[in-house]
Parts: C-alpha cells; structure tokens; sequence
C-alpha cells in the first residue's frame, strides 16, 4: 500500500499572508489525519516564509500519524530542529538558499561523504531518512552507499512530461525504483503530483511506499473541501 503524507506548507502560506492564526496548522493537520491522511509532511525553509520552526514542535505534540520533515541539511539549523522533534522520518533537500520551490534532487555521487555524515546522525537519533533524488538509477545507487533507508523522487519531470506522453514520462522513475529495489531502498515520490497523475504513476512504479503531496492538494480543496479531497487522493492510491 501506498501511503498518503500530505504537505500542508500551503496552509501556513496563507496563516502567515494575514498573521494571527486562520487558517490553524496544528487543526488543519488534525483534520487531515482524521479524512485519512497517513502522514503530515511540511518542510520549513530558513525564510520560514511558511512553515515557522515554532510549528513542527507544535505539530510533533499532537501528530498520531507519519510525521516527515523535508528540508536541507546543510542548514544547521535544520539539523537541531529535527534532532529536537524526533520525527519518524527526515528528508533530506538540496535546496539553495531563496529557492521558490524544491528543483533537484542531490547529486549521491558527488556528496557521498557528506550525505553518509548527515544520515548517520539523523539514523543515530532513531529518524528514518529518505533522499531526494531524480529518477537516474545512477543516483539511487550511490543513495544505497550512503547508509540512508529511502529515496524519494522528485517527481516534477514525470508531472510535466504527463501532459505529452504519459509512458515516456513514468519510464525512468520506473527504472529509478527498479534500482531502489535492487539496492534495498524504500520509495517515496512527490512534488507536482496531482489527481490527474497520481494514479497511473503509482500504478507503474513498483514498490512505492509514500507520496507526499501539498500544492495541488491544496489547491483541490478549495474547490471539493479537504476531507473529500483527501479521499479523492487516497482513491487513487487504492
Ligand atoms: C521537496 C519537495 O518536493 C517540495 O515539493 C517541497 O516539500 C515543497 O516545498 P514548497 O512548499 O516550499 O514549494
Ligand atoms: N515532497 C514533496 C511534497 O512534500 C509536496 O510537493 P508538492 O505537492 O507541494 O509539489
């Protein structure tokens, strides 16, 4: 079974549009877990122009589900706020600084040394740690060297390629998982998946563990409600 992390960056995008609370992170995370969610993700950035560093403590008090926390590691900060909060799992991003949104995944090859430091700290803490790679087996192999339990793909190259030709685009994250799978790696994905992609992507990567998803989800819920929304979701991963 695939499981559902949902990333409600977006809801603290808009809390902190107005300042005061409304929209309410730590209810709006609540909420999704009961409509089905199987786990929370957010990733807060050091702008914290949405998700605030105060919030994952908040969120890691009441979430009874997943809770995964993205975001770069070469931010000492990050690294205490998660070694603080004890999440079940930590994904690792190479974001630069000012970024809009994530746009690569890490390159496995070149940072080994760095990345096999990075995930024994955060496994030494008892935090599972995924990584954020593109859908080249190269890099999925290198992650396994690394000592980390899971990969996730960056999944915007496959939204896009959808649109034009559906099986070229899921081709190489099907390979990329092949390569997980070889090297004993749990798959996650996500970043632009969507109603309308989601299903024939999990139905053509084998072994898919978790999505998390956040902007389009969000974005749905505006229209259909959220518990429906989160239903609608889970159907296509069922
Ligand atoms: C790691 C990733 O794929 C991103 O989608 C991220 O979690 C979203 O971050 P923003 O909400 O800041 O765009
Ligand atoms: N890891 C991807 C994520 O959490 C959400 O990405 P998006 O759905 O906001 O693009």
């Amino acid at each position: 079974m695939t499981k559902l992390s949902v990333n409600i960056n977006k809801i603290a995008t808009l809390r902190n549009s107005r300042g005061g609370n409304n929209p309410d992170l730590v209810k709006t995370a609540l909420d999704c877990e009961r409509f089905g969610a199987q786990g929370i993700t957010v990733h807060p950035r050091p702008d914290e122009r949405h998700i605030r560093y105060q919030d994952v403590f908040d969120l890691k008090q009441v979430i009874a589900t997943e809770f995964n926390i993205e975001g770069n590691c070469q931010e000492q900060k990050f690294v205490d706020l998660v070694l603080a909060n004890k999440p079940a799992q930590v994904t690792l991003v190479p974001d630069a600084l000012g970024q809009i949104t994530s746009n690569h995944g890490w390159d496995t090859v070149r940072h080994q040394e760095y990345l096999k430091d990075i995930v024994a700290t955060f496994k030494e803490a008892g935090i599972r740690v995924s990584l954020f790679v593109d859908p080249d087996p190269r890099m999925v192999e290198a992650a396994a060297t690394t000592g980390t339990d899971r990969v996730e793909l960056y999944t915007e190259a496959y939204a896009t390629g959808y649109l034009k030709n559906r099986e070229a685009a899921v081709a190489p994250y099907a390979e990329a998982a092949r390569a997980a799978q070889q090297a004993g790696l749990g798959l996650n994905a996500g970043h632009d998946l969507d109603l309308h992609n989601l299903k024939y992507f999990s139905q053509h990567i084998p072994g898919l563990l978790e999505v998390s998803i956040g902007h389009a989800l969000i974005c749905d819920a505006l229209y259909l409600g959220l518990e429906n929304t989160i239903q609608m979701y889970l159907r296509q991963l069922a």
